[in-house]
């Protein structure tokens, strides 16, 4: 043991692993990656090589719930880089960020634990995959779930006719209500991210004969036998340093599967670089088509988030934190050291509110009184599953930086991050260029389907109408940041043409990226079959966000760890 908290974790370089072989290659570990390779890793008979691209970061500070968050702190894991101009939103470019750590997402995100609506998975099952439908995926979600009992709280949605959802992960979760949400948080009130529950030090250093981690370490392709016979077979994976100065490139031969889990914009970046996916683009990068799959990046899915944003006196507000005398910053680090209390305990997001459409005036703002707040189970699953998600928020919830800095990093900000959960707007992913190094060329494809426009506007204006409840109810909201109406008195009075000019200006990623390697037949584009193997190989599966059929109407980590549980007991199967 060595001093002062014990052994380091056990990450090892990639030249560790070359020319080595392995059961199990799995590529990322991220949100899920952590949570598979550490059900593949229980059998002491199996070995499992996990290559990530990131560091462990195996921090106490790392684990601190509002620090750890904060998706701007140069060690924290985050990874940002401009997307593509979105065409539909005034040809802005958005800030992309994914985690490039171990424990991925799970170790950046605002910890907010979903499950999605059970008509999600019975809307999966209804397109096509009958064995992902609830009652199928239930016992996976329940495997890695452990609940602690926390006070729970409401708002003033109560008081527009939301009724109050005690269990928003209940089978039975209503559609449309507020609720206190789950959050990855321990009993001391520290995060757990998948790094933490599934492949922590001493699990790690338990397994370390047959679980090899190699860490900071990207994966350039996947090679193949068996072209000419049209019978490909993942032989190797190649990978190197993730030094871009490094030059050698490392291998590892490959006895049982490859799985892939580099996330929804990782995942199409590895099968493409390894010649599978759309045939027109690897030949523009000069790529050999080993399979043309045109499904692979294309069909990316996020949910569509437009912040509304007030000022509120600064103690209202998160940025409390940053603008407080150090003396404050000090106390607070103090109550979160010894008591694991105070602001930095606090996740970043604690309540929802959701809502169908049908459920809705025409306007967005009332509530239909006569509206059941769940349809019954008879009614298709598409009619069950909330349309939108309103997310109070103690910060602005813009996605330009430069903006929120200049604008708002002094003053109190609150803000509501208006959410369409079933868009129709698609995007892509797709190569920038054959370096493995570069990020890969994101098109987010927001507002690029004209259908998604009602909805976008109905939850700005139920956004605004709630503001306007909050400030009546004697939250003391000074003023619209965002959002200027002509009318300021009455919110459902906004021209359709100025909420739309507003939504076109504001439409941002809510980093819930999905779909992107879907499961779907192939001439859908579809690039994993029901049991998460790519079309047309022998033994590669995708397990991430990039396969699920069609985005969740929620928070997507909890859906991924759900995916890796069943991904694990696939390939334990087979
Ligand atoms: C800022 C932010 C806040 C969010 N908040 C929430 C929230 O509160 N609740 C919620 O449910 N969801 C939230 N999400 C979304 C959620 O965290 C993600 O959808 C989920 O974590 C994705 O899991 P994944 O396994 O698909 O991919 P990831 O967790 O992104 O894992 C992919 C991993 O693959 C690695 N990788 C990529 N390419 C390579 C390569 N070539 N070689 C080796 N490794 C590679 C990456 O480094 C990464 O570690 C948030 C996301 C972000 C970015």
């Amino acid at each position: 043991m060595r001093w002062p908290f014990g052994d380091q974790y056990p990450e090892r370089r990639p030249e560790e692993a070359h020319a080595r072989s392995y059961d199990y290659v799995v590529i990322g570990a991220g949100t899920a990656g952590c949570a598979l390779a550490s059900r593949l890793s229980e059998d002491p008979n199996v070995t499992v090589l996990v290559l990530e691209r990131g560091p462990a970061n195996d921090t106490w500070m790392s684990r601190i719930p509002l620090a750890s968050s904060n998706i701007l702190r140069a060690d924290g894991g985050a990874t940002s880089w401009n997307c593509e101009p979105m065409r539909a939103c005034d040809d802005r470019r958005s800030l992309v960020f994914r985690a490039e750590v171990m424990g991925g997402g799970s170790r950046i995100n605002s910890m907010v634990y979903t499950r999605g609506s059970a008509a999600d998975y019975d809307d999966w099952a209804a397109l096509g995959h009958p064995d992902w439908s609830y009652e199928k995926v239930l016992p996976y979600f329940v495997r890695s779930e452990k609940t602690l009992d926390q006070p729970k709280f409401t708002d003033c949605a109560e008081a527009m006719g939301f009724i109050r959802i005690s269990d928003t992960n209940a089978p039975d979760a209503p559609a449309d209500g507020v609720a206190t949400l789950d959050t990855t948080v321990s009993e001391n009130n520290q995060r757990v991210s998948t790094f933490d529950a599934f492949l922590p030090r001493e699990v790690a250093l338990s397994r370390e004969k047959t679980l090899t981690i190699c860490t900071k370490t990207i994966v350039s392709r996947i090679k193949f036998s068996g072209q000419e016979k049209g019978d490909l077979r993942a032989e190797e994976v190649i990978f190197k340093s993730a030094d871009p100065k490094a030059k050698e490139l490392f291998t590892a031969k490959v006895k049982k599967e490859v799985i892939v889990c580099s996330g929804s914009l990782g995942s199409p970046q590895v099968l493409m670089l390894s010649g599978i996916g759309p045939r027109a683009h690897l030949e523009e990068h000069g790529i050999e088509v080993v399979r043309d799959l045109p499904g692979v990046g294309s069909n990316l899915t996020d949910h569509i988030g437009i912040p509304v944003a007030w000022e509120v006196p600064l103690k209202e507000s998160l940025a409390m934190v940053s603008t407080s005398p150090m003396l404050q910053g000090v106390v607070e680090f103090f109550k979160y050291l010894f008591f694991r209390t105070g602001v930095l305990a606090i996740p970043i997001q604690t309540l929802s509110l959701f809502v169908r459409m049908t459920s809705l005036s025409a306007d967005g703002t009332e509530l239909h009184r006569d509206v059941p707040h769940q349809a019954p189970q008879s009614d298709p699953p598409r009619s069950r599953i909330p349309d939108i998600e309103l997310m109070p928020l103690a910060t602005s919830a813009m996605d330009n930086i430069e903006e929120h800095f200049r604008r708002f990093s002094k003053i109190g900000v609150f803000s509501i991050l208006a959410t369409v959960l079933q868009p129709a707007s698609r995007g892509t992913v797709r190569l920038a260029s054959t370096n493995l190094h570069d990020k890969p060329a994101v098109e987010f494809g927001i507002l690029s389907a004209p259908s998604d426009l009602p909805t976008a506007r109905a939850a700005v204006r139920l956004s605004l109408k709630l503001g306007d409840a909050m400030k009546a109810a004697g939250f003391p909201i000074l003023r619209n940041l965002t959002f200027n109406p002509a009318s300021q008195e009455d919110s459902a009075a906004q021209s359709t043409e100025e909420l739309d000019k507003f939504i076109r200006e504001r439409a941002r990623t809510t980093y819930h990226y999905a779909c992107s390697c879907r499961m779907a037949p192939e001439d859908n584009l579809g690039v994993v079959d029901d049991k998460l193997r790519v079309h047309g190989l022998r033994n590669v599966r995708v397990c991430d966000t990039s396969v699920f059929p069609k985005i969740t109407s929620s928070h997507l980590q909890a859906p991924a760890v759900m995916v890796a549980e069943r991904c694990a007991e696939f390939a334990k199967e087979s």
